[in-house]
């Protein structure tokens, strides 16, 4: 469910430089003279607007309909929809990471539309998130919908956290949820790990 981040004034937040009647541009006018910036200078006027406006659009994100549903057509085909590409934010830094995605369901009872995995994809990276976890909502959302047991889910990702500061390694991060047939090797696996290690954020 998409969260809508009211204007409220309950949250303590009153040392303000300047008390606005949006929280959130308060937040953001703290942060910018805590930082040594001066709120007030011509370039920086509008920012705290921008800044409640990008933390609404984030965490606000709807996917819509994610549950369009068609009669399977074959028994058990698989599907593998990759190369999805979703930002998200690390919830240890609230700084973003990137993750290209691939999903896999082998389903005989019912299909699901093909846009919906990249709706279900971005519901669960709008949010602070670690990368395991926005893997693992995303198989058990596509499980519950597709009564699928067969799903399987691999991202691959960069960290700012880890890229832009502290160990300032660029390592990417791969991290995968394998369930049913996908747990054991097999032909369903191999397909679905030769499509998600051709994709990285920076080789698209
Ligand atoms: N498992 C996991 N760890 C993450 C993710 N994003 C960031 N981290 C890690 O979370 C940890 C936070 O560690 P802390 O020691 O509390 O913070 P820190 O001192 O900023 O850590 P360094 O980044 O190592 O400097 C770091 O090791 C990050 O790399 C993620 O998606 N999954
Ligand atoms: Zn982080």
């Amino acid at each position: 469910m998409a969260v809508t981040l009211e204007p409220s004034h309950s949250d303590g937040l009153s040392a303000g430089p300047v008390r606005g009647a949006d929280p959130l541009e308060d937040v953001a006018r703290r942060l910018l003279v805590e930082i040594g910036e001066d709120p007030t200078r011509e370039g920086l006027a509008d920012t705290p607007k921008r800044y409640a406006k990008w933390w609404r659009e984030f965490v606000g994100y709807d996917p819509g309909n994610v549950e369009t549903r068609f009669e399977s057509v074959s028994n058990n085909q698989l599907v593998i929809i990759s190369d999805m590409l979703v930002w998200s934010l690390c919830e240890h830094h609230l700084l973003p990471f990137n993750c290209v995605l691939s999903v896999a369901y082998r389903s005989d009872a019912s299909l699901l539309g093909l846009s919906k995995f990249a709706r279900i994809a971005h519901k669960h990276a709008h949010k602070l998130q670690v990368q395991e976890r926005l893997v693992a909502d995303i198989a058990a959302e596509v499980s519950e919908i597709t009564g699928a047991k067969d799903v399987a889910v691999i991202g691959r990702g960069e960290h700012l956290c880890m890229t832009m500061r502290g160990i300032r390694t660029g390592a990417r991060v791969t991290s995968a949820v394998f369930g049913g047939v996908f747990e054991h090797d097999g032909p369903e696996r191999s397909q679905l790990m030769t499509l998600a290690q051709n994709h990285s954020p920076l080789h698209r």
